[in-house]
């Protein structure tokens, strides 16, 4: 039985249909594979901070986090989004446990590297995996919200991508990013069905990649060099998206990191 952890975006976790989770919650009771669930939530974090006119600033897809920011991170992310999908889990007869990295010192944060002047935006060094072997031994379907601790119990926002990929790496499982749209889009804006680390790389330098979809993108290349074995971007309308791509089927964009990998699907079942 292997895992697969299941990037749902805030893009279009309240669009997400009921088949969606009852595929869910089929393929967890079918044995196979361990479904583990990572949520965003950026709209609803937005909206909670336009209400009480806190601006929102994006840099390089990562939300610039004060201390106020933090808190209603935290509110839309472990609070609402977090409990409204453990309750669509329900009633897609599956049984959810949701909780944050935060939560028994899940997922150990430290500052983001990468970009600077972020505020409490973090990234994980550690992952107590021995919590989501007994969870899904229990039957339990986990939600991971995605906010974090550091060893002094300062709190992070961790963009839900990024900790998706860590836990991927953690638990050496599959990796799913369910978003918005049908894969990444070139800059014909056609989707292309299969994406290398130096594709990658040439969308961002030439702003063909933006926004959210950044860090998507290097969370997954990230995740691919530390081993994980498949990493795909599909539509969260799209049916049967997870069996799909658990197949091994041609659905989104899969990511590689060359060329030479791109066998793998086929080669490897
Ligand atoms: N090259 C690209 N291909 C597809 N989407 C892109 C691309 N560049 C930027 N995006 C944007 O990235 C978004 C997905 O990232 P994000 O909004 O963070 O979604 P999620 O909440 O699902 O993580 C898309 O809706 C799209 O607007
Ligand atoms: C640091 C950072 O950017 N954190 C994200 C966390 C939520 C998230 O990642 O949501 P999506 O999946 O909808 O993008 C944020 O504050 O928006």
């Amino acid at each position: 039985m292997s895992y697969v952890v299941i990037k749902c975006g805030g893009s279009i976790v309240d669009s997400l249909p009921d088949s969606f989770y009852e595929n869910l919650v089929a393929i967890q009771k079918e044995g196979a594979w361990k479904p583990v669930i990572v949520h965003g939530g950026g709209p609803s974090i937005t909206n909670l901070l336009d209400q009480i006119d806190i601006p929102t600033q994006f840099v390089q897809g990562l939300r610039v986090t004060t201390n106020q920011v933090l808190e209603v991170v935290e509110m839309a992310l472990s609070g609402s989004v977090n409990k409204q999908m453990v309750q669509q889990i329900a009633k897609a007869g599956g049984k959810a446990f949701g909780w944050s990295g935060v939560d028994g010192g899940f997922l150990k944060a430290k500052p983001a590297s990468n970009v600077k002047a972020l505020g409490f935006v973090g990234e994980i060094h550690e992952v107590e995996t021995s919590y989501v072997e007994q969870l899904t031994n229990l039957g339990l379907i986990p939600v991971i919200s995605p906010i974090s601790m550091d060893v002094n119990g300062q709190k992070y926002n961790i963009n839900a991508d990024v900790a998706a990929a860590s836990i991927a790496q953690a638990l050496q499982a599959r990796l799913c990013f369910i978003s918005n749209i049908s894969g990444i889009y070139n800059k014909n804006q056609n989707i292309v069905h299969e994406a290398t680390r130096e594709e990658i790389q040439d969308m961002i330098s030439e702003k063909v990649i933006i926004g959210g979809m950044i860090p998507k993108v290097l969370s997954a290349i990230d995740a691919l060099e530390k081993g994980v074995p498949e990493v795909a971007i599909v539509n969260g309308l799209e049916p049967n998206n997870l069996q799909q791509f658990l197949e091994g089927k041609a659905i989104g964009t899969r990511l590689y990191l060359g060329k030479e990998g791109m066998e793998y699907v086929e080669s490897n079942r």
